[in-house]
């Protein structure tokens, strides 16, 4: 076949000469490694989420849904997204690689992606056919979450699963997606880049193996643009610091730790996660 091409051509000259290219079972050691991950670290099994697809809210409980203040619905979705995280940091701490680089890049790593591999995962828990998510034990349309009072946030993020779902995407294609969507060495606050961006190249490497060989590269032109998952991101974000402004108490009593970490403190502060 073809020479081995240098994997990943912007890695700078000495990193490529201290290290030479993993060879084909260090990828597929690592593949391996990922997907056992993921599956250890999701909420749910994909198989229960889509046998649960027939349990759906009443227009009873939808009601007392809305009956709920916009601060205790507020609250429970920073709980929810709270535990999500904690599931998150656990998969980024199971994959190899991520334990050698020093505590601030795995704090800035997951500060950066974890919210964005949420979104990833969410669409396991998603029906496309009746656009319906899993949430507090039942399937929910949006209009669930109107008390909220940011239904432009709530329906990008359910356009975004409507069109992630699409792709249908396997458990390795998630698991290998989010291990990228968590390595991102470009980051600015990034002190080890090298490691980060061989950890990077690997899992591309690894990514674009597992397409190759189930003749799926045709998703990667389907998947979500980082723009458009980095820009839902921040208007999570956006919106959060708007809630913060308006029920300081709230959010500073009642709202998880990590959570007011993770949103709504300024980007640069450092933050530490359990
Ligand atoms: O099996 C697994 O691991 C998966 C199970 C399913 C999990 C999942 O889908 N999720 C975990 C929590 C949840 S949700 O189910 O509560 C949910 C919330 C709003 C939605 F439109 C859809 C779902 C969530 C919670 C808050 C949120 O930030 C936005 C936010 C706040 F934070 C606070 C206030 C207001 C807003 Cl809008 C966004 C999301 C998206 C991911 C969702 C993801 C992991």
């Amino acid at each position: 076949g073809s020479e081995q091409q240098n994997p990943c051509p912007d890695m700078n000259h000495h990193t490529f000469l201290e290290s030479a290219d993993p060879c084909m079972t260090e990828i597929e050691n690592l593949t391996q490694n990922v997907w056992k991950s993921h599956q250890e670290t999701c909420q749910f099994h994909v198989e229960d989420l889509q046998l649960l697809r027939g349990l759906i809210f009443t227009r009873e409980e939808v009601a007392i849904y809305h009956q709920k203040p916009m601060e205790e619905m507020w609250e429970r979705c920073a709980w929810r997204i709270t535990e999500a995280i904690q599931y998150v940091v656990e998969f980024a701490k199971r994959v190899d690689g991520f334990m050698t680089l020093c505590q601030n890049d795995q704090i800035v790593l997951l500060k950066a992606g974890a919210m964005e591999v949420i979104l990833v995962r969410m669409c396991r828990a998603f029906n496309c056919e009746n656009n319906t998510v899993f949430f507090e034990g039942k399937y929910a349309g949006p209009e669930i979450f109107h008390s909220l009072g940011c239904g432009d946030l709530i329906s990008s993020i359910f356009s975004f699963s409507q069109a992630l779902s699409e792709v249908q995407l396997t458990e390795q294609e998630i698991a290998l997606f989010s291990a990228l969507l968590l390595m991102n060495a470009n980051h600015p606050w990034i002190q080890e880049k090298g490691k980060v961006t061989r950890l990077q190249c690997d899992l591309t490497t690894a990514f674009k193996q597992l397409l190759k060989t189930h003749c799926r590269e045709g998703i990667l032109a389907k998947l979500p643009s980082k723009g458009r998952l980095r820009s839902l991101c921040q208007e999570h974000v956006n919106r959060v610091r708007l809630f913060r402004d308006s029920h300081p108490v709230i959010v500073h009593t009642l709202f998880p730790p990590l959570y007011q970490e993770l949103f709504s403190s300024d980007p640069d502060s450092q933050s530490i996660t359990q």
